[in-house]
């Protein structure tokens, strides 16, 4: 178990300091996939960096497996690094080396001999499916074939943590899809836990069952990525939950009152409830946007109603809040 408490780091710089992080508090259980998402500048990567000593924090401590990895020597922390291992958006790989020489590296540096650093390299080289390109060097990879290598190369020295700093930020939508299944792979197969730094809320969907909103340094909202998706309670966590939401209301005129609905299980997503409220209730909602997806396995929908006037809101939100799975929240105020 991973355990970052009341973590904050603050850097000198030369117009004075700067708090990067605040107050920190993340629990990241043995074999969860957790991630980690916010803008740029949010503060990201110092954390990555924090919990395995890359950044020094200024407050607060990492502890992994009870141990408090803040108190380790320079021996242990080298040791840590091979449990705790990194990918990152830029790959990192050596390019004067073969993709093979790539994931003997840390074997090399770790004393194995070199036959043994071999056979297990080309077992790694296997597992991310480049054993074809053993004698390649990363220039003649693509993106994707990188990060495979570099993976590789993180999983020499069988960790027990991956952290991945954007490592697919770099990529197009598909490999990005590959190189997370790949990681959800891992995961299964090797049990290692995995967090995942990123400001794309679409890998946070595909792969994460916990997430941690950062918002200037502060975690603004952390849970179960399926009751973010449902309910997200602070505007950092709205923002990347239903993005483009305000160009939506925006185009509304003045005056109307707009109900953001969202459908947390296959059996709200597959009533007819906005038919139902037209013919039951006499309601008719204008739809302004409306999408589903499947987050997590779970069958999971949003959509923006517009209604004339307040009267009319308020009874469409009491029927639409009194059917299971169903939230509704008013998005703008009438004269907003
Ligand atoms: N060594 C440093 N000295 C001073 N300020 C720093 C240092 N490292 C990071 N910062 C500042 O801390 C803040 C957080 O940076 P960080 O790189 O952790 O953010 P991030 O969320 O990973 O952003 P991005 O997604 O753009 O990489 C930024 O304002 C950055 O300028």
């Amino acid at each position: 178990m991973i355990e970052i408490k009341n973590l904050s780091k603050t850097f000198s710089t030369a117009d004075g300091t700067f708090q990067a992080l605040k107050n920190v508090n993340i629990s990241v259980s043995d074999g969860d996939i957790f991630g980690i998402i916010g803008m740029s500048g949010a503060g990201k990567s110092t954390l990555v960096r924090c919990i395995n000593m890359l950044e020094r924090p200024s407050e607060g401590s990492v502890v992994i497996d009870g141990v408090d990895v803040g108190t380790l020597g320079r021996r242990e922390l080298r040791k840590l690094r091979r449990s705790v291992t990194m990918i990152f958006q830029g790959f990192n790989l050596l390019m004067q080396r073969t993709c093979l020489k790539n994931v003997c590296f840390p074997l090399e540096l770790d004393g194995v001999g070199k036959k043994e650093a071999k056979k297990r390299a080309l077992e790694l080289l296997e597992l991310v499916g480049l054993s074809d390109k053993a004698n390649a060097y990363p220039s003649r990879l693509s993106g994707g074939q990188q990060q495979r290598v570099a993976i590789a190369r993180a999983l020499a020295t069988n960790p027990k943590v991956l952290l991945c700093d954007e490592a697919t930020s770099a990529l197009d939508p598909k490999t990005t899809r590959s190189i997370l299944s790949l990681i959800k792979d891992i995961n299964e197969k090797l049990g290692i836990t995995v967090i995942i730094i990123t400001h794309q809320m679409s890998v946070i969907e595909e792969i994460c069952s916990r997430v941690a909103i950062l918002e200037n340094g502060e975690v603004v909202e952390q849970g179960e990525v399926n009751q973010i998706f449902s309910s997200p309670k602070s505007e950092a966590a709205k923002h990347l939950v239903f993005p483009g939401e305000e160009e939506n209301v925006a185009e509304l005129q003045y005056g109307k009152r707009v109900l953001r609905v969202v459908f947390n299980d296959s059996e709200s997503t597959e009533t007819p409830l906005i038919a139902k409220l037209a013919a039951e209730k006499g309601i008719a909602a204008n739809i302004l946007y409306a999408s589903t997806k499947s987050v997590g396995g779970k069958a999971f929908g949003c959509m923006l109603l517009s209604f004339p006037d307040g009267e009319t809101a308020e009874g469409a939100k009491r029927y639409l809040s009194s059917h299971d799975g169903i939230t509704v929240e008013e998005v703008v105020n009438n004269g907003k």
